[in-house]
């Protein structure tokens, strides 16, 4: 067995009637099959020589231990069978003596399997005798609960029956749950009644006693999450939500446990939209720091946002998919091939700062991954610098505040703070966007004939990432944007008018913001790098993952 530094705690245990030397050290717990060196099965000072069936679990990636009070296991002295003699049977009755008190224990490890799904796998101890099993069981629990581990004891959780395919209420109930009374977290559960539900608890809720924020829900229920938690700590700090105002991080991390209709958040986090991935990232303390825009209508502050703000063909997708909610997920296709043969474009201006990061860029390839140099290294925290110019880009006007605009007819902007991946877009409608590295990649898609569009929109549901790859398209990556609707009065003066009042509803389109609508279509925005923590680690890359050594033939 290879040398093991900060032992807590060694002794001899049965994994499958086979003997194993067991040791649990600040980091690891590992475990070696043994054989004994004498031949008589004396004991000896050094009992054990190593064979290669040895493993080691990372803490880290240990979920729960517990005790096994049901398991009898032959080997062990505390468990007896007594023949029963009888004179009138002549076949002998055996009753199986359980023990009284566990004699086992057993652990629960992860088990990371393909397309970043992960599950539980369980190893199982035989101690022999019961204070050695409760030893055992106490070590490893006082080890975990290391405040290195930062896990959670307690956790506030939202259920939204409403969002997604409404089966927020099951999944909760029948995945989530047992695992939390696995890893023995406390949880208060609360089944939100009504839209906002869970923001007007969050601002009065006593947050001291819990250690992280959950949802099961999807994208907006995520939302209201962020908006809750960051309103609080600005209001008890009192700061005014004023478009200069740099909002301070909540104090408490928010899980999502998917159950909406797209979980982008989700996707992008976790790389999966799975319930039981995602419980296990907050059961084993994941953190993640993401960006987060703050959004104004130009004094008044209108929300937080973390994931994809846009304009025009999505902004039109979403307020018409709204009215046909009953039938889920599918609402939006419908909405988009609707919005898709109108082809219809907006008049306005963009107007951004650039990243102040030159070496990154929207379609430099390299993807936002877990441990992230990007936005491990990210300037924007600290960073007032303004940013460098754009020389190849003709359309836009350069100022010396170091803002630059772009005047034209949109079929749509969107500005993306994560790569935004869902079940259609695999790796996202903004591919290369980094979840904290405090810049958003703003996209403009210039007027276009429906093929021209219908090429970028199936070019975002593959996986080659070269959506951006064409002359419409402009992307660039900002730290602070505003979008500014244009007057069409040539529009307006040749309608009738009786006219006059349609041409004026439909002169601007709305925003998506995170899957809700925002009706005002002039937005300051500005990024806040990693302003608030998730219980996630972002994307592994799942190659270097394989070789993780908790699956073993001992797991059952
Ligand atoms: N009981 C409720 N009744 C009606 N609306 C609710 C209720 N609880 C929460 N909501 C609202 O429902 C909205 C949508 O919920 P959610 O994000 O969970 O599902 P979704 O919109 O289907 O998924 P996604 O956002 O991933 O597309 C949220 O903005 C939330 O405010």
């Amino acid at each position: 067995m290879a040398e093991i530094n900060d032992v807590v705690y060694q002794s001899s245990l049965d994994i499958n009637k086979k003997p194993h030397q067991v040791i649990l050290s600040k980091t690891h717990l590992t475990w070696e099959a043994a054989v004994s060196r004498t031949c008589d099965g004396s004991p000896s000072s050094e009992p054990f020589i190593a064979n290669k069936a040895c493993r080691q679990i990372p803490l880290e990636e240990l979920i729960a231990v517990c005790p096994e009070k049901s398991l009898n296991h032959s080997n062990t002295p505390t468990s007896a069978r007594r023949k029963l003699g009888s004179p009138k049977h002549d076949t002998p009755l055996y009753i199986e003596m359980e023990p009284m008190h566990p004699v086992a224990f057993s652990i629960y490890v992860l088990n990371k399997t393909p397309n970043h799904k992960w599950r539980k796998k369980k190893v199982t101890f035989f101690c022999g005798e019961e204070k050695l099993c409760d030893t055992w069981v106490v070590k490893i629990k006082e080890t975990l609960s290391d405040k290195r581990f930062n896990r959670p004891r307690s956790l506030l959780v939202f259920v939204n029956p409403f969002g997604g395919r409404r089966k927020a209420p099951s999944i909760y109930d029948c995945q989530i749950a047992p695992l939390f009374e696995l890893a023995e977290i406390q949880t208060h559960v609360i089944k939100t009644t009504h839209a906002n539900h869970a923001k007007e608890i969050l601002a009065h809720y006593n947050l001291r006693t819990v250690d992280g924020v959950v949802c099961v829900g999807g994208d907006g229920m995520f939302t209201e999450l962020l908006n809750g938690l960051l309103d609080r700590r600005q209001r008890e700090a009192g700061i005014l939500q004023t478009p200069q105002h740099s909002p301070l991080p909540p104090n408490l991390r928010i899980g999502i446990i998917p159950a909406g209709s797209t979980d982008a958040i989700v996707y992008t986090t976790t790389g999966i939209n799975d319930p039981k991935t995602s419980a296990l990232h907050i059961i084993l303390g994941d953190s993640i720091g993401i960006d987060v825009c703050s959004i104004y209508s130009g004094q008044e502050f209108l929300r937080y946002s973390c994931s994809m703000l846009s304009y025009g063909y999505y902004g039109d997708m979403l307020k018409d998919s709204e009215s046909n909610r009953w039938m889920g997920p599918s609402r939006y296709q419908l909405a988009g091939a609707k919005k898709f043969l109108g082809n219809r474009a907006y008049e306005g201006e963009v107007s951004f700062r650039l990243s102040s990061n030159t070496e990154t860029n929207p379609k430099d390839k390299v993807f936002c991954v877990s441990g992230c140099n990007v936005c491990s290294f990210s300037k924007e925290k600290t960073d007032q610098q303004d940013s460098h110019s754009t020389d190849s880009i003709t359309e836009i006007s350069h100022d010396a505040d170091g803002w630059h605009r772009f005047r034209g007819k949109f079929l749509a902007v969107a500005s993306f703070t994560m790569s935004c991946r869902c079940k259609l877009a695999p790796i996202g409608p903004s591919p290369f966007c980094h979840l904290g590295d405090g810049t958003s990649d703003i996209m403009v898609v210039q007027h276009c004939s429906r093929i021209q569009f219908l090429r970028h929109l199936y070019r975002c549901s593959g996986t080659k990432a070269n959506q951006f790859d064409f002359p419409f398209i402009k992307v660039f990556r900002v730290k602070e944007w505003s979008f500014k609707a244009t007057e069409q009065k040539e529009e307006m003066s040749q309608s009738s008018p009786g006219k006059q009042n349609k041409s004026r509803e439909c002169r601007t389109s709305v925003w998506n913001c995170d899957g809700e609508v925002l009706e005002q279509p002039n937005l300051n925005v500005r990024v806040h790098c990693q302003l608030v923590n998730l219980f996630a680690r972002g994307i592994e890359d799942f190659d270097q993952e394989r070789n993780f050594s908790s699956c073993c033939s001992l797991c059952e």
